[in-house]
């Protein structure tokens, strides 16, 4: 029975995976080799707390709870050995995760589960240095950030697990509030990227061409498309509308639609020029330094009424 969960790396998403584990209930170990990121992990969460009691998401006594649950400890075997489940959310580097998934092995009980949040390693690549029976509970759990408020963790089910292992890790996100996805190959993206990738081809192809202003095509893609799919899946939207309407609009609309294979090229401009979005300042969009802190508290509160409002849709 998984009771005490490690997450380690602290950074952008291990800090929020943390966050999402203690408001459930769970004991969180939290590590990462910079004391300076480790220190700052807790404050972060507290702030983040702050706001969906705030938004009476969540009472104030049970996020003081789930921020008391959370122990920060800089050396990995004291954080990691009496864990049952152990989350990695380290830097995207193979030989990193390779060896630090090396040294959880050693370090952890042969039955606890070891997962990646990795966003386009392959799982057979990070677990290279594992034996079989390691291999066995070792798995790709793919959170979105940020990860106490986005709903959704890709959970890996690729052929080396068992079912019941799989089943255990599965109950344990869905105790946390999770809508989980069962991902069946191990393929760059899994599937929430590899979606959101075809939108954002197409959107930035749009801006490119000049056929609308980034206000309207955003716009148009939260009025629209998006306001439906946060409700009701591509599938069932496609099956609603008509499998043969979609087929013919298909034909029409695809044979004129972006199709390259590389980012999109303005994007790449963008880059070059330095215009890096909200934390440079300017992207399609420009944000005075005095207003970003509240730019972000607004988009965390917009996902916190998603939510509430998902209660009733999930
Ligand atoms: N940022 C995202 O939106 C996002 C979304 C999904 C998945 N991911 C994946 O999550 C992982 C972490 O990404 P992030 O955005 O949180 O990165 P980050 O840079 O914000 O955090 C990584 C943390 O890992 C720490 N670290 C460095 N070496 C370490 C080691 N050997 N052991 C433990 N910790 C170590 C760093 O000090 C840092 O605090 C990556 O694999 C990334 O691809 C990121």
């Amino acid at each position: 029975m998984i009771r005490t969960i490690g997450v380690v790396g602290a950074g952008t998403m291990g800090h929020g995976i943390a966050a999402a584990f203690t408001l459930g209930g769970f004991d969180v170990r939290l590590q990462d080799p910079s004391a300076a990121v480790l220190a700052a992990a807790k404050p972060l969460i507290r702030e983040e707390l702050d706001l969906l009691v705030e938004e009476a998401y969540v009472d104030a006594a049970a996020a003081a709870a789930a921020l008391d649950r959370i122990v920060p400890v800089a050396d990995l075997s004291e954080a990691v050995a009496p864990c049952d489940f152990v989350v990695e959310a380290a830097p995207e580097q193979l030989e990193l995760k390779q060896s630090l998934f090396a040294e959880l092995d050693a370090i952890c009980r042969p039955d606890a589960v070891l997962a990646s949040n990795t966003s386009s390693l392959p799982l057979d690549a990070i677990t290279a240095r594992l034996g079989p029976e390691r291999r066995r509970r070792t798995m790709v759990t793919h959170w979105y950030n940020p990860a106490h408020l986005m709903p959704i963790v890709e959970l890996s089910f690729f052929g080396n697990m068992p079912e019941a292992v799989y089943a255990e890790i599965e109950a344990l996100h869905r105790a946390v509030g999770k809508q989980t996805v069962k991902v069946l190959k191990d393929v760059p993206g899994l599937v929430a990227n590899r979606i959101q990738q075809g939108v954002a081809r197409e959107v930035f192809s749009i801006i490119e061409q000049g056929i609308a202003a980034p206000e309207d095509v955003d716009r148009a893609l939260k009025f629209g498309p998006a306001f439906r799919y946060a409700t009701t899946g591509q599938l069932e939207v496609a099956d609603f509308g008509g499998l043969d309407i979609w087929c013919v609009v298909g034909d029409n609309l695809l044979a004129v639609m972006d199709d390259s294979r590389r980012a999109n090229a303005m994007l790449r401009a963008k880059v070059r020029e330095g215009k890096l979005g909200l934390k440079s300042g300017e992207g399609f969009f420009t944000y005075p330094p005095d207003q970003v802190a509240a730019i972000r508290r607004q988009f965390m509160r917009k996902l916190v009424h998603q939510l509430k409002a998902s209660a009733f849709y999930a």
